[in-house]
C-alpha cells in the first residue's frame, strides 16, 4: 500500500487545473442558439447579454378591471358624494388604443392599453354600483348611460407604465445567467425567438470491468435474479451519467471488459467528440486495471489520495488519434465513486452550468461515538435524526443502498481517528 498520498485539496486542485483550460475553450465556442419554447433550454446558460428589443410593459396598461378617468375629474369623489360621468368605449386586452372624452369613463379590462388622455383606474368594486353595466366596444353602437364614481384616483393609479419593468434596450439577462423558468419567461416577454447559450460540456462516460460489461439487461427487482455468480448489474454508469446531467452536462456512456486494448480501440474511434472522459473502475492494485493499464501509456496518472472512500484516483490529458483529451478515473466501487465525483469533478460542472458549486454544507453534531482512519479524511453517508444530530451508516464502499437513503455526505477531517457523540462535524446535503 503507498504511503505516499496526496491530500484531498491538491487532487481537487490537479482536476480543476486540468478542467479549466476546457472551460475556457467551451466559454469562447461558438454558442448554441437554442429556441426559447424548447424543453432543452432550461438550464442552459446565457452566452451573452440579452436585452429586449422593446419596453415591457410595451404600453401603459389597465392594473385592474375599472374604468379610465382623468384624475382631475374624479378629484373630489367620495361613497358619499360620488362623481357621475358618462360611460364611454370599453377596451379589452388584446383591443387597439381608444381616445378618452374628457369627463367620460372609459371602462378598462386587466390588461388593457389605457385609452388616450386617461390618466387613472378606479377599480370596478369603487363604482355604485361594484359591478359593470352593459358595456360596448368599438365598432358596437355608441355607449349610452352613466357611471358613479365613489373614489378619487391619483394620477398613475393602477396604471402599469410602459417600460417600466424593462425599458427598450435594457439589459433583462446578463451573459453566465443560468436558465430559470422565470428567465425563460422574461426572454419570451421580450420576443426573443432564440437564445445563444453556452455549449455543454459532453462528457464520454466509461464503465469498466468483465462482472459489468456482459451482463445484458437488468432482471426486474420483483423477479429472481437472471445473473450469473460474479456477475454484477452495472451501478455505475446510470448514477454517474445523471449526476453528470444534473451538473449540466451532456453524457454518452460505453461499458468495457477488462482488456486494455479493446478500452484503447473504443476510445480512438470516438474520443474526438467529448471533452472530458471520465472512467469507473480498473485502476487500483489488482492484476487486471484496464483502465490504468489502458490510459498510464497515453499520458494519466494514478495515484492515491487520503482519502476513504475514493483512495485510488486518475487523472491526465490522454492522447488518443482524434486528439488529446482530459480523463478523470474514479474507483469502481459504486460509493467511492460518486464519492471522487461530488470531490473533483461535479463542483466544477456546477459552475460552468451557471449552479452553486457546493452541495449545501451545515454542521451538525454526531448521534453516536465513530472512528475513522487517523491518515484519511473520511466521507461518511449519514441520517439526519428528528433532533437534528447525524446517525452515520457503514464506511464500507459497496453500500450503495445506504448511499441512496443518506440525508447528508459527513467529512470526517483526517488527523483524528475518534469521534465522540456530539462532537459537531461538516454535512454536505444529497439526495434532495
Ligand atoms: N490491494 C489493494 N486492493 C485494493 C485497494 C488497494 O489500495 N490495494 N484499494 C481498494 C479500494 S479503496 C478501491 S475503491 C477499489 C478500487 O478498485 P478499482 O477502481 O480498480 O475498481 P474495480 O476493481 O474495477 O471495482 C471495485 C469494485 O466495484 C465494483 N464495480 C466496478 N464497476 C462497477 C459498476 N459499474 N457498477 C457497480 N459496481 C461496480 C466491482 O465489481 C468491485 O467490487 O480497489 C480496492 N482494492
Ligand atoms: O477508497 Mo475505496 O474508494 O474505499 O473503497
Amino acid at each position: 500500500m503507498s504511503t505516499n498520498r496526496r491530500l484531498i485539496e491538491t487532487h481537487q486542485q490537479a482536476v480543476r487545473s486540468l478542467l479549466t483550460p476546457v472551460f475556457k475553450r467551451l466559454r469562447a465556442a461558438t454558442p448554441d442558439s437554442v429556441a426559447v419554447d424548447s424543453p432543452e433550454l432550461l438550464g442552459r446558460v446565457v452566452a451573452m447579454e440579452v436585452t429586449t428589443a422593446i419596453p415591457l410593459p410595451p404600453f401603459d396598461n389597465s392594473q385592474m378591471d375599472g374604468y379610465a378617468v382623468r384624475a382631475e375629474d374624479v378629484a373630489t369623489a367620495s361613497p358619499s358624494l360620488p362623481v357621475t360621468l358618462t360611460l364611454g368605449f370599453t377596451t379589452a386586452a388584446g383591443d387597439s388604443q381608444l381616445t378618452h372624452v374628457p369627463g367620460t369613463a372609459s371602462p378598462v379590462m386587466t390588461g388593457a392599453v389605457i385609452p388616450l388622455g386617461a390618466d387613472a383606474v378606479v377599480p370596478v368594486e369603487l363604482t355604485l354600483p361594484p359591478r359593470f353595466p352593459k358595456l360596448n366596444r368599438r365598432g358596437e353602437p355608441d355607449p349610452t348611460g352613466n357611471v358613479d364614481i365613489a373614489s378619487a384616483a391619483p394620477a398613475g393609479q393602477f396604471v402599469r407604465k410602459r417600460g417600466e419593468d424593462a425599458p427598450s434596450g435594457a439589459p433583462i439577462l446578463p451573459a453566465g445567467t443560468r436558465l430559470t423558468p422565470t428567465r425563460v419567461g422574461a426572454l419570451a416577454a421580450a420576443g426573443c425567438t432564440t437564445v445563444q447559450v453556452l455549449p455543454r460540456l459532453r462528457v464520454l462516460l466509461c464503465s469498466t470491468g468483465d462482472e459489468i460489461s456482459q451482463v445484458s439487461e437488468p432482471t426486474q427487482a420483483s423477479e429472481p435474479s437472471q445473473l450469473e455468480i460474479g456477475k454484477i448489474h452495472d451501478a455505475n454508469t446510470p448514477m454517474l451519467a445523471a449526476a453528470l446531467r444534473e451538473a449540466g452536462a451532456e453524457v454518452d456512456t460505453l461499458r468495457c471488459g477488462d482488456q486494455a486494448g479493446a478500452l484503447q480501440e473504443a476510445l480512438a474511434s470516438v474520443s474526438a467528440s467529448y471533452d472530458l472522459i471520465i472512467t469507473s473502475g480498473g485502476i487500483s492494485a489488482g492484476a487486471f486495471e484496464v483502465v490504468r493499464e489502458a490510459f498510464a501509456p497515453l499520458g494519466a496518472e494514478f495515484l492515491s489520495v487520503a482519502m476513504q472512500p475514493g483512495g485510488p484516483q486518475g487523472l491526465g490529458e490522454i492522447v488518443l488519434p482524434g486528439g488529446a483529451v482530459p480523463a478523470v478515473c474514479f474507483p469502481g466501487n459504486p460509493v467511492s465513486a460518486f464519492i471522487s465525483a461530488e470531490c473533483f469533478v461535479l463542483p466544477l460542472l456546477r459552475e460552468y452550468a451557471g449552479l452553486p458549486a457546493e452541495r449545501p454544507r451545515v454542521q451538525r453534531q454526531l448521534a453516536h461515538d465513530t472512528s475513522s482512519p487517523l491518515e484519511k479524511h473520511q466521507v461518511r453517508r449519514g441520517r439526519i435524526e428528528a433532533d437534528g444530530r447525524v446517525s452515520l451508516s457503514g464506511p464500507g464502499s459497496h453500500l450503495l443502498s445506504e448511499l441512496a437513503l443518506a440525508d447528508v455526505l459527513v467529512q470526517l477531517p483526517l488527523g483524528q481517528d475518534s469521534f465522540l457523540e456530539n462532537t459537531p462535524v461538516e454535512t454536505w446535503r444529497i439526495n434532495d
